[in-house]
């Protein structure tokens, strides 16, 4: 479970990206954070993988306060939660297995360990027929199933993506989406940022609204409609 309790975010530029949110995800759950440009989500995104610190309130993840963190305690935050952007920032030099692979050599496991859990990652994201390709020779969107893939490789109870399909066309979109629900579905929690009206509006998931840094609505199967 994540919880957020009176959260507050104010950048040193005086902005007040996030006041007073209050909010929980149940392990499980998809949900889908919602809301105009400059309305609080990356920002959000940021507090829960520790890229950005909150100004007041705790947040947090198996009730583990991910606040109160240090520094060198934060690359542990990493087990427990992942994170896709909408940039893949996938290895060039590398090929897809070793690619997804990156995270688990870090963790210094066997290469069978490895090999068996980069396959399972692939399968989930429709990609083990690429494992020797390089990132120059995929479409926009293996790509992306491919950091995707990186991301759940170290089976993170939570997984976060911030505009997973910015970048992407409609049909491409959709076939990341296919992936993303194939991993709820296997047991991972999924928060994900977007602008992207016909996903939400197609995938009838948890939504969550945010205006002006606030918490507007938060709807079980929402749609577009909750978000104007
Ligand atoms: N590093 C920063 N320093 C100062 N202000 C910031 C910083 N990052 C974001 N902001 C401000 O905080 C507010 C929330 O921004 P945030 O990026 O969280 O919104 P968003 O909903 O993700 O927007 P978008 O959909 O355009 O990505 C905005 O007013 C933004 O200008």
């Amino acid at each position: 479970m994540i919880t957020f309790k009176n959260v507050f975010k104010e950048y040193g530029n005086g902005v007040m990206a996030l006041s007073n949110i209050n909010l929980t995800v149940p392990r499980g759950d998809f949900v889908f954070l919602v809301g105009s440009s400059g309305a609080g989500k990356s920002t959000l995104v940021k507090l829960l993988i520790r890229e950005e610190s909150v100004t007041r309130g705790n947040i947090y993840i198996h009730n583990q306060d991910i606040t109160k963190l240090t520094k060198t305690q934060v690359p542990r935050l990493r087990r427990n939660i992942s994170v896709v952007f909408q940039d893949f920032r996938l290895l060039a030099k590398r090929n897809v297995y070793e690619n997804v692979v990156f995270p688990l050599e870090v963790q210094g496991h066997s290469r069978a360990y490895n090999k068996e859990h980069v396959e399972h990652a692939l399968e989930l994201v429709g990609l083990k027929d690429k494992a020797k390709s390089y990132p120059s020779e995929l479409s926009g969107g293996e790509g992306q199933r491919v950091s995707i893939a990186r991301a759940i490789v170290n089976h993170a109870p939570y997984l976060v993506c911030d505009e997973p399909t910015g970048n992407l066309d409609e049909h491409t979109a959709m076939e990341i989406m296919a992936a993303l629900e194939n991993i709820n579905k296997a047991g991972t929690t999924i928060i994900m940022a977007t602008h992207a009206i016909n996903i939400v509006n197609t995938m009838q998931k948890r939504v969550i609204t945010l205006k002006g840094g606030k918490i507007e609505s938060d709807v079980e199967r929402g749609s577009y409609y909750e978000m104007v």
